[in-house]
C-alpha cells in the first residue's frame, strides 16, 4: 500500500519517561490502526524548573504551553498529556480529542521498606500535591510532610537518598514505570481521592485540524466511559478554577446508567474537608461536575479556596 501523507500522525511529548511511556502507547494502538506515527519530543517549563515546588511556579499548563504551542503552529497533529496535568481550561483553539482507558486510580505508598506503614510515629513522607499532603495530614495527623518534586525517577532518587521514609505517588505512573514492586500501600479512592483526570491520558488537538482526521483518531483512541467520567471531573476543576495547586479531588465512576461524582476540597491543614457525592445522566456529565463545585462552594469550599489564596499571596 503505497503510504499517503494523511496517514502520518505527528505526536508531541514531554521528554520524561512517563510522559514517553504514554506517547508509544498511544502510537501503537495508531500503528495497530495503519496510522504512520512521527513523535516531536519537547521540553517544557515544568520539566525545566525543578527547584520549586509547583503551587509556586504559578502559571497555568506548566506541563503543557509549549506543547500547545506545536499544535497551534502545525508541526504536530496531537499531544499527548497525562490527563491530570491538562489545565481545566483549554485556549480557544485547541480542544480535547480523546481521553484513553483509565488505569487504577489510586494514589500509593512507596518506599525501600516493605514493613513500612503510614500509622508510624515520626516519619517523613515526601509529596509534590497539596491534594496528597493535606490528606495525610487530615487522616495522619502526626506524619511529617516534605517537598518531593520532579519526575518519577528524581522522586524515587530522593526517597532512595533518604530524604523521606516514603513517598506518595499516583498508582498509572508507579505501574507504567515498572515501580510496582515498591508499592507498600494502595490507598483507599474514598479517603485519598483522586486529583481529576488520574489515570487518564488525554489527546489534545488544534480545533483545526481536519475533520477526517478528528474523527479517525478518535475513534482510535477515545474510551467513552473513561471519557464521561473525566467531563465531569474536569467541569468540576474547572467551576472549582482550582488547577493543579489547589487541593480539590474529584472520581466519578459509571453505574449502569448513570455517572456517579465524588468531590471536593480539603484544608491545607487537614482540618476542613468538604465532600459531596452527586449522580445523573452520562449526557449531563458536564453540569453534573459543574453542580458539585457549586455544592462544594456553597457548603463552605469557597471560604477553604479564598484561605488558601490569601496565603498564597502573601508569600
Ligand atoms: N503531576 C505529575 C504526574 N502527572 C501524572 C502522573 C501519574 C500518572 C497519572 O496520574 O495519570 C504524575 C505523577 C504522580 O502524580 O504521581
Amino acid at each position: 500500500m503505497s503510504e499517503q501523507p494523511g496517514n502520518i500522525i505527528r505526536i508531541a511529548t514531554r521528554g520524561s519517561r512517563l510522559a514517553l511511556w504514554q506517547t508509544h502507547h498511544v502510537a501503537e494502538k495508531l500503528r495497530a490502526a495503519n496510522f504512520t506515527v512521527e513523535i516531536e519530543i519537547i521540553q517544557t517549563k515544568g520539566d525545566l524548573v525543578l527547584d520549586r515546588s509547583l503551587d509556586k511556579i504559578g502559571a497555568k499548563g506548566v506541563f503543557t504551553e509549549e506543547l500547545e504551542e506545536s499544535l497551534r503552529n502545525g508541526v504536530v497533529d496531537i499531544a499527548v498529556h497525562s490527563a491530570k496535568d491538562l489545565q481545566s481550561t483549554l485556549p480557544d483553539d485547541l480542544e480535547i480529542l480523546a481521553f484513553m482507558e483509565r488505569e487504577k486510580v489510586n494514589d500509593v505508598v512507596i518506599s525501600f521498606d516493605s514493613t513500612f506503614t503510614l500509622d508510624r510515629e515520626q516519619i517523613v513522607v515526601g509529596t509534590s500535591s497539596t491534594r496528597r499532603r493535606a490528606l495525610l495530614k487530615r487522616y495522619y495527623p502526626e506524619i511529617i510532610t516534605a517537598e518531593c518534586r520532579g519526575n518519577l525517577q528524581t522522586r524515587l532518587q530522593k526517597l532512595k537518598d533518604g530524604q523521606y521514609d516514603a513517598i506518595l505517588l499516583a498508582y498509572a505512573g508507579v505501574f507504567r514505570m515498572q515501580y510496582s514492586h515498591l508499592i507498600t500501600e494502595i490507598l483507599p479512592e474514598d479517603k485519598f481521592v483522586p486529583a481529576a483526570g488520574q489515570g487518564s491520558i488525554a489527546i489534545e488537538c488544534a480545533k483545526n485540524l481536519p475533520l477526517a482526521k478528528k474523527l479517525a483518531l478518535r475513534n482510535c483512541l477515545d474510551h467513552e466511559v473513561t471519557h464521561i467520567c473525566l467531563t465531569a471531573e474536569r467541569a468540576f476543576l474547572r467551576t472549582m478554577e482550582g488547577g493543579c495547586s489547589i487541593p480539590s479531588f474529584a472520581l466519578a465512576t459509571l453505574h449502569g446508567a448513570h455517572v456517579e461524582i465524588t468531590g471536593g476540597i480539603v484544608s491545607l491543614d487537614g482540618q476542613q474537608m468538604i465532600t459531596d457525592t452527586l449522580q445523573a445522566a452520562p449526557h449531563e456529565a458536564d453540569a453534573l461536575g459543574v453542580r458539585l463545585a457549586e455544592n462544594i462552594l456553597a457548603m463552605g469550599g469557597d471560604q477553604i479556596l479564598n484561605f488558601i489564596k490569601a496565603e498564597r499571596s502573601s508569600i
